[in-house]
């Protein structure tokens, strides 16, 4: 099992920073970019969503592994919703092994930033994961399995989104943050923090 997140990872706040803390703790050191899967339950994806999908993971893949893993919505036609959360469940947690780094996506997770994105994708290249999993519920969401396996549950906002639109935030997110080179944090993203005010807040 790998061990759990340290805790200033933990105090995330969604009070902007000033700009001279906003930065990432791998700033200038090598990470090594662990495989990313991205575990997503659903039917068919809709055709601009698999284009878009496709664009992000062509260009993510100059960077690390990824792999696209498909969970079939509903594998047992359940016709209750929990027994179908549960059916699902035990699907994705029957791919996850023991090594993984287990990101579940959930609206009710922790809200970080960027910033702590890409320490959580440092992180599981330091704690000797050999894998990365991002997890992407069905319509009636994850269940218990998973929600006790994951390493952290994290937010993408405060609304749900549609699991369509969770996969393209998050490959978007992965790609901004390019994993094998999070110590160019700062420069990759200086553009839009000097887009920001001084309280870190936009003008
Ligand atoms: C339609 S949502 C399921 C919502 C469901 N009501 C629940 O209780 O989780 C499908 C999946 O998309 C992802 N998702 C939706 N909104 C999200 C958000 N704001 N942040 C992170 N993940 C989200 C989650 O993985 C969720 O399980």
């Amino acid at each position: 099992m790998v061990p759990s997140l340290s805790a200033s990872f933990r105090a995330s706040s969604s009070v902007p920073l000033p700009l001279s803390a906003r930065c990432c703790k791998y700033a200038g050191q090598s990470v090594r970019a662990v495989p990313i899967r991205i575990l997503w339950v659903g039917k068919k994806r809709s055709r601009g969503v698999q284009l878009l999908f496709d664009e992000y993971i062509e260009k993510l893949k100059r960077y690390c592994n990824v792999e696209d893993v498909q969970i079939r919505s509903n594998p047992k036609n359940a016709r209750d919703w929990r027994a179908q959360v549960d059916d699902e469940d035990n699907a994705m947690a029957n791919l996850i092994r023991s090594d993984d780094w287990v990101v579940v996506l959930d609206e009710r997770g922790q809200d970080i930033r960027s910033e702590q994105m890409a320490e959580l994708l440092g992180d599981a290249g330091n704690t000797g994961a050999s894998r990365l999993s991002f997890c992407i519920g069905g319509p009636y969401g994850h269940g218990q399995k998973l929600q006790e396996r994951a390493n952290i549950s994290i937010k993408l906002s405060s609304m749900v989104l549609n699991h369509q639109i969770a996969l393209l935030v998050l490959v978007e997110q992965l790609y901004s943050l390019k994993p094998s080179n999070v110590r160019c944090f700062e420069t990759l993203f200086a553009a839009s923090l000097e887009n920001l005010g001084p309280s870190g807040a936009l003008p």
